[in-house]
Order: structure tokens, then sequence, then C-alpha cells
């Protein structure tokens, strides 16, 4: 019999259904790994925006992950919505408890629609509570420049990010996701020794809710498979890209990405692999 291989998530609720702990099951579910969650906040969201957060007692996180890790485990664990500080040292202090050494730390800041989904004063906690423990963080150019004070606009800004994320506050690696600037979209990658360059086509569209969640998840799904970091950022390029490329053109705001595509790609329901360009 094929091994079942499982990832946690977790992060915030998505009522919507295109991002947080929903966009990261479906991404786990797609790439064949048993997905399980820790809820730190359910959000009451759709396509338009977020108007309610309703935060998960800490007790209740604990329980969350204690329970899933306890008896089934997890071969990878990623974050998304973590909104306080309490919470990020609450979760630090669990992947160390459970030695969880395949954690990919998505720092959530801000939805599309502009709601905050990380308080200010979680900033210090992520820097130096999680990101040390990370396998991979993977911030766009916001986050980026939050997380490292540095104002980021060229390639080589994305890159001196991702060598600061790693070198001064520890993770093991970092992607930084080019989405945010113009043109097609770069996604630079520095494992501690080498940069990795990933960029595919833009494709014009509004609906990008999620993308981040299902990018990082896809990461995490792959790592918990046992693929290399740089396999698991290639096939996450693959996925994202194919996802946003098949809108589904859901609601009347930004809508959520197609968690089908890529395993349909072969099938006709998809397209062929898209074309990522990889350079170092
Ligand atoms: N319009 C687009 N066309 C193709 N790829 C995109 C587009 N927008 C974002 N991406 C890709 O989707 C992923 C998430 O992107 P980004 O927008 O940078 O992060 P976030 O969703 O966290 O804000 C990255 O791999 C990025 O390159
Ligand atoms: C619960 C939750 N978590 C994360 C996001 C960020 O989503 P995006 O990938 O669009 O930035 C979100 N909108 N809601």
């Amino acid at each position: 019999m094929k091994p079942i291989y499982k990832a946690l998530t977790i992060a915030g609720s998505d009522s919507g259904g295109g991002a947080g702990i929903q966009a990261d099951i479906k991404t786990f579910q797609m790439l064949d790994v048993y997905g399980m969650s820790a809820i730190t906040a359910v959000t009451s969201q759709n396509t338009l925006g977020v108007n309610g957060i309703y935060d998960i007692p800490l007790e209740g996180i604990e329980r969350q992950i204690e329970a899933v890790i306890g008896d089934i485990g997890a071969d990878a664990v990623k974050t998304g919505m973590l909104s306080k500080p309490e919470v990020i040292e609450l979760v630090a202090e669990q992947v160390r408890k459970h030695r969880i050494s395949k954690l990919v730390v998505d720092p959530v800041m801000i939805a599309k629609g502009g709601a905050s989904l990380l308080a200010e004063s979680s900033q210090d906690a992520l820097r130096l509570k999680l990101i040390p423990l990370a396998a991979l963080v993977t911030p766009n150019i916001p986050e980026a420049e939050v997380i490292t004070g540095m104002t980021i606009e060229t390639l080589q800004d994305m890159k001196d990010a991702a060598v600061k994320i790693v070198e001064q506050y520890g993770a093991a690696a970092a992607v930084v996701k080019g989405g945010h600037r113009l043109g097609d979209p770069t996604d630079v990658l520095f494992d501690g020794r080498q940069f990795h360059e990933f960029t595919a086509e833009r494709y014009e569209t509004r609906h990008t809710h999620g993308t981040g969640c299902t990018f990082s998840a896809a990461i995490a799904a792959q790592l918990a498979k046992g693929s290399s970091l740089l396999d698991a950022v290639q096939t996450a390029k693959q996925f994202i890209t194919l996802a946003i490329r098949h809108e589904l053109g859901i609601g009347g705001g930004h809508g959520p990405t197609n968690h089908w595509a890529y395993s349909r790609r072969e099938t006709g329901n998809g397209d062929n692999t898209p074309a990522i360009k990889e350079s170092e």
C-alpha cells in the first residue's frame, strides 16, 4: 500500500473557501496529501472582503495541535493567519515540542481587500520566535518589507530580503514572491547557499484571493511527501500558476483560484504544465 503523507495547517478559516484553512486543505488534497487543521481564528469573509474576525482561545488552538500531532502525526506543518503575539508564541512552542522540522511559515499580514490579519504587535514575535524555526518562509513583497524593514523594488532587493530572512533571522530558506511587482511574476528562493528564480507569465485577473495560502500549502504538501525544497517550490509555482490561469470567476470581488486545475492539467480540464523559467 502507498504510504499516507500528512500535513497540518495552523491558520484562519475563510468562510468564502478561497484562502486560509480552506485553501490549504483543498491544496493538500489535490496533491494527494492528507490534510488536517488547527484553526486560529474564524473569519466571515467572501470575495468582497473580511467583515468579521473571531479569535479562537489559546487553549483551543493548543488542543487542536496536540490532538492532531499526538495521534495522527504530521509530515509537514504550515502556518497562515496567526494574528496575535500569544498565538505565534504558542505555535513556536508546539513546533519545538514536537520537533517539527518541515515548517513552512507564510507570514500572512493583510487580506487582499485590505483587512489586517496580523496585529502590529505580532511582528517581533514572528521575526524572533517563529521565523528561526522555519524550513521556509514565504512572504510577498509587502510582508518581506515589514519583516526586514527594507524597501523592495527590484529583483536584487528581493534577493537581499531573502538573504536577510535567512542569515539575520535564522530561517533555513526564504522565497520572496513577486506577484506584487509589475510584469511576469518572479519568485526568488534563497536556500542558504544559492538563489533560484521562478518566473511564470502574468495572467491579468482580479481573482487572486488565496494565492499566497495556496502556494505555501502546495510547498508544504510536497515537502510532506519527501520532495526537496527546490522541487517543492517548482511544483507549487506550477500549481498556483494553473490555479490563477483557470480562474473560477466566483463572487463579485477578488475571487478564489482554481484548486482543481493542476491535477486536471493532462486530462483536458486544465492546461499543459505552464512554462516556468527557472534560473539560478
Ligand atoms: N497575476 C498573476 N499571474 C500569475 N502568477 C501570479 C499572479 N499574481 C501572483 N502570482 C503568483 O502567485 C503566488 C503568490 O503571489 P503574491 O501575490 O506575490 O503573494 P500573496 O498572494 O501572498 O500576496 C506567487 O507565486 C506569484 O508569483
Ligand atoms: C483566513 C485568511 N487567511 C489568509 C488570507 C490571505 O489571503 P491572500 O492569499 O489572498 O493574501 C485571508 N484572506 N484569510
